[in-house]
């Protein structure tokens, strides 16, 4: 009978992921977000956030003893504010990469070879053929050069586009700019991806002013968080400027929002992360964090606090 710290997991099938070792001497709870979490999580040392339930946040204000939080969703935006200072935050980055490299991938194609067009025309049995354009060649400024930025980067690359990566700090050695060099870069950009978290400093990153530096006709793609970009003023450049968003500000986005029939405007309702490669990829994360835990080493993917 394990005696070690106790820990609160939304898988119920972690043993077929440890192996013999499992459960690492500690006492393992289940909770998957779905009913009630379970009563008397007093003596709960680390607590595994369920994914992609609304009620996944539920527990932590029963967890007074809790030391250590892992999300398995790369923002932790909406958790941080949740847990006390001292807490320390573990995220799911790696879990999201391919499938949010993948979508943002699809967005980017979608747009340049003018998809919604053609289903447009298939439902109305319309046979009405132009020249459209491609991603290759394309000037791509990739804001956001983080675990999914490098994922994103990889993709546009196979298909020979001419990829600019932006970061918090500049990297020479990896041909990366620092974002001070944002306003120098967007004139020239026929592309622009953003994959940055929810920050202070990425708030409104791409507001009216930026927006305007674009050239006539760019594509401005959007995988990271709605806040990112000024909402109003992307409506207000739509027709000249195109836009294909998976996350948009406000979440949801309300029906008669101006944004749902703004021309040149695909969007997706966040739904580039999480898919089929979640779930094993989910539980090899956690059964990791939980072998380091009970060994006492340091957890991997731990945020910076502000
Ligand atoms: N649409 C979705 O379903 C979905 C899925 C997964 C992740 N996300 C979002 O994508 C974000 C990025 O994920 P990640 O795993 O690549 O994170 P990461 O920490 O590996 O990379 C983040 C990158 O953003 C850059 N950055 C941060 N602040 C910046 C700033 N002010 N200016 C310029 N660059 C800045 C960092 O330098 C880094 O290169 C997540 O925080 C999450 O919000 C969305
Ligand atoms: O659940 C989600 O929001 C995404 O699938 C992945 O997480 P993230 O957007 O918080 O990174």
């Amino acid at each position: 009978m394990p005696t070690g710290d106790r820990v609160l997991v939304p898988f119920d099938d972690l043993a077929e992921v440890a192996g013999p070792e499992w459960p690492f001497g500690l006492r393992v709870d289940v909770w998957d977000g779905t009913g009630d979490p379970p009563a008397d999580l007093d003596d709960v040392a680390l607590h595994v956030l369920p994914y992609g339930v609304p009620r996944a946040y539920e527990a932590l204000d029963r967890l007074p003893g809790v030391r250590i939080v892992q999300s398995l969703r790369a923002g932790v935006d909406e958790l941080l504010p949740l847990v006390g200072p001292d807490v320390v935050v573990a995220n799911g980055r790696g879990l999201h990469d391919a499938s949010t490299a993948e979508h943002a991938l699809a967005l980017i194609l979608a747009a340049q070879r003018e998809l919604p067009r053609w289903v447009r025309d298939q439902d109305a049995r319309r046979w009405d053929p132009h020249f459209v354009g491609s991603l290759a060649d394309r000037r791509v400024l990739l804001v956001g050069a983080g675990a999914i930025g490098g994922a994103i980067a990889r993709r546009l690359e196979a298909c020979e586009a001419q990829v600019v990566p932006v970061a918090r700090r500049a990297r020479p050695d990896e041909g990366v700019h620092a974002i001070d060099d944002l306003d120098r870069l967007l004139p020239d950009a026929e592309i622009v991806v953003l994959v940055v978290p929810d920050t202070a400093d990425t708030r409104g990153l791409l507001d009216a002013r930026r927006l305007a530096l674009l050239p006539d006709g760019a594509l401005v793609v959007n995988v990271g968080r709605g806040s990112a970009i000024d909402t109003a003023a992307l409506v207000a450049e739509a027709g000249r400027l195109r836009a294909a968003l998976d996350v948009v500000d406000p979440e949801p986005l309300p029906a008669d929002h101006p944004l749902w029939t703004a021309p040149g405007i695909l969007i997706t309702p966040h739904v580039a992360g999480g898919s089929a490669t979640f779930p094993p990829r989910a539980r090899r994360l956690v059964v990791e964090q939980l072998r380091r835990f009970a060994a006492g080493q340091p957890l991997a993917n731990v945020i910076e606090r502000p």
